[in-house]
């Protein structure tokens, strides 16, 4: 199973753990939308999860510019931040709005054990480990998100009512992002563990975090059910 080029390492890691990973990018939920068949209100539970699950996903982020070592790798941090405070998190917005959902309710629901779970995992990747660390744990979240809406763009029915949520992260915007970020952690990687980093035991270290972030997206599909 092949994925979009994000880069040598994210290649990598998400070859070292391809059930967890195809359980994460083919989960039921994805499919649901994929084929028009994901219940609206599933798909809105999500949703309001996941606007939560931005913000601390932007702090976490906001944490990378802290862990950085140089400014090309604070700029490309901020980069993200922006990305998603600016740009994803008004998709979310808008839709729920659509719904019926106001900006207010999304900043007041309760969050999910899911999304405690993978949230504060990621900013504790950061807080004990070092750039590194947070990277491997950052990734599934941006590049799945990429790979998923590639793939859909291509293979979703054409009737589906998910087509925005899709175009969204099939975007180039998106796009861009995921090769910007497959790029800042290839780079990281090389001048930190050099060029036989794969040798390393902090290779294995860092696709396990990789490993972990990924079983918890599949297990955030989950927050859609009643
Ligand atoms: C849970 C989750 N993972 C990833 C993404 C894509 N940034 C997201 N919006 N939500």
């Amino acid at each position: 199973m092949s994925g979009p080029d994000y880069g040598r390492s994210f290649a990598a890691w998400r070859a070292a753990c391809p059930g967890p990973w195809r359980a994460y990018t083919r989960h039921a939920f994805v499919e649901g939308m994929a084929d028009g068949t994901l219940p609206r209100p599933a798909f809105l539970r999500y949703l309001v999860q996941d606007y939560l699950f931005l913000i601390h996903f932007s702090r976490a982020w906001a944490l990378a510019v802290v862990k950085a070592g140089t400014l090309d790798e604070m700029r490309a941090c901020a980069g993200t931040v922006h990305a998603l405070v600016e740009g994803e998190m008004a998709l979310h917005v808008r839709i729920c709005a659509e719904a019926g959902i106001a900006q207010s309710e999304l900043t007041a629901a309760e969050e999910a054990p899911e999304n405690l779970a993978y949230t504060r995992y990621v900013l504790e990747a950061g807080y004990s480990g070092d750039f590194l660390d947070l990277l491997a744990a950052l990734a599934p979240c941006v590049l799945g998100y990429g790979e998923i809406g590639l793939r859909l763009a291509g293979a979703a029915a054409p009737g589906t009512p998910y087509r925005d949520w899709i175009e969204a992260y099939a975007s180039a915007d998106y796009q861009q992002t995921c090769r910007a970020v497959g790029t800042l952690i290839d780079e990281a990687v090389a001048d930190r563990l050099g060029e036989g980093a794969r040798k390393l035991p902090r290779w294995d270290a860092l696709a396990a975090r990789f490993e972990t972030a990924t079983r918890l997206e599949a297990a955030f599909w989950g927050l859609g059910r009643a």
